[in-house]
């Protein structure tokens, strides 16, 4: 269900709609009309463009937001690399990573309260490179700590899609306050700057980062016009500033390294902004399911909610997921995910309760799996044995569940961090799950001596 009883604060307002063009002031009368750069924008703002496409793409998929702030982006010292190690992100690379076919399973990752956001980050997996804005990363975080109130950061390498398993997240953006909790989901664009704080303790969840292109929803196609993620519930913030003349410390993730800037003034200082590139969050428990009502199971593609495309129409470079609680009615069938090899990589994560095909107690939420590209996968034992048997009544699944899956059309490779560091990697996933599955086999008998063609193995 989504989340209604939750009072927040005013300074949590949104407004509405996926990619729709939207204005927004802190101030009356601070967006400029009729025009985006006049001589003097109102009241002595600077007027700024953030750009998350080309100047020159094609409409439908040009992404422009106009700003007007106190003093430009712009203004901070020159980068610096930033000196001190983040394990598990500075020093991992995507050219490091491993590419192996084994089917992959990770205990749940710790909190470590002694970190904030930005160092939390952990890079586990992914493939391609934010040099040439190609492919995906994605990253664990696990803090107990806020940001220091006058740090802000930016990822310059794609658009963070977070996923907080555990804990609020308070994030302050250059365009207005996002809350997140468990069970929602947040994007924050290619280049926008933000800080993050913990008004609930210490949190958890996964990241898929898009080195290319942006989110958009998936085609609806004969499901019609409405369905799954709907358009209205995709909240924006709105603009809210800060002026402040302290000394702050900026810090860009550039191609998986992390820089650093020094400037006197709040990044937090946007009054105005109008357009189309901004950040976003969305309730899962607003998704609406589309299922089987009849027989066999349906290819998970039915539960997307956002869509990373490639060039390649209908292929994603990510896909985001989600195995949200559902009736399951369907006649003589085997209701989990059958057994299956894909082409698409699939790496899951669980916020929580548990996941249909893996009742075996190795899936746990806040841990993760990834099945790469036509890695063999499916049911464990004990779910096949269940599900054969099961009397096949109309039920409700996954009641105070959430799985999700990144899934992609690029071979995943791990991180160091992802294979030895952490030291979650289970050694039993094969073992525990499909070793064991014995033979049902049972030929009809042979009459006359005669049919089948089968040999007997010696
Ligand atoms: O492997 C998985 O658990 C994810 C998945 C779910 C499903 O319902 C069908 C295919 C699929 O890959
Ligand atoms: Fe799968």
């Amino acid at each position: 269900m989504p989340i209604t009883a939750f009072t927040v604060p005013e300074k949590y307002s949104y407004q509405n709609g996926f990619q729709s063009y939207h204005e927004t002031e802190a101030v009356k009368g601070a967006l400029p009309i009729g025009a985006n750069s006049p001589q003097k924008p109102p009241y002595g703002l600077y007027a700024e463009k953030l750009s998350g496409t080309a100047f020159t793409a094609p409409r439908h998929e040009n992404l422009q937001t106009w700003l007007y702030r106190i003093i430009p982006a712009a203004a901070h010292s020159q980068f610096v690399s930033y000196e001190r190690q983040i394990p598990g992100l500075t020093g991992e690379s995507l050219e490091d990573m491993v590419q192996i076919p084994n089917q992959l399973r990770w205990d749940p990752f710790e909190i470590d309260e002694n970190v904030d956001w930005l160092h939390s980050l952990k890079l586990i997996s992914g493939s391609g490179s934010p040099t040439t804005k190609t492919g995906l990363g994605i990253y664990i975080f696990s803090a107990g700590k806020d940001m220091d109130p006058r740090h802000a950061f930016y990822s310059a390498d794609g658009d963070f899609l977070i996923v907080p398993q555990h804990g609020v997240l308070d994030i302050q953006t250059e365009l207005g306050h996002i809350l997140a909790r468990p069970n929602e989901i947040v994007v924050i664009p290619r280049g926008i700057r933000y800080r993050v704080s913990l008004p609930d303790g210490p949190v958890r969840g996964y990241i898929l980062e898009l080195y290319q292109g942006h989110f958009q929803l998936p085609e609806l196609g004969p499901i019609g016009s409405n369905g799954l993620a709907n358009t209205r519930d995709f909240q924006a913030p709105v603009a809210a500033y800060e002026e402040e003349a302290n000394a702050w410390s900026l810090y860009a993730k550039f191609n998986n390294n992390l820089f650093t800037a020094q400037q006197n003034h709040s990044p937090f200082d946007v009054v105005a902004w109008h357009g189309v590139y901004y950040p976003y969050k969305y309730d899962l428990g607003r998704f609406n399911v589309i299922g089987s009502t009849s027989f066999d199971h349906p290819d998970p593609s039915i539960y997307t909610v956002l869509t990373g495309p490639s060039d390649h129409l209908g292929t994603a470079i990510a896909d985001f997921v989600i195995f949200p609680p559902r009736w399951l009615v369907q006649e003589d069938t085997f209701r989990p995910p059958w057994y299956h090899r894909n082409t698409m990589s699939e790496f899951m994560g669980l916020i929580h309760g548990d996941y249909d095909a893996k009742t075996g107690g190795g899936f746990r939420p806040a841990g993760a799996s990834l099945h790469n590209v036509m890695s063999a996968h499916g049911p464990d034992s004990s779910t096949h044995e269940g599900a054969s048997n099961s009397e096949l009544v109309p039920r409700k699944i996954g009641a105070g569940s959430m799985a999700f899956m990144f899934e992609s059309c690029l071979m995943l490779g791990v991180s160091r961090w992802g294979l030895k560091t952490c030291e979650k990697v289970q050694s039993d996933y094969n073992d525990e799950s499909w070793v064991g599955l014995k033979s049902h086999f049972r030929p009809p008998k042979e009459e006359n001596g005669k049919g089948g063609g089968a040999s007997k193995a010696v």
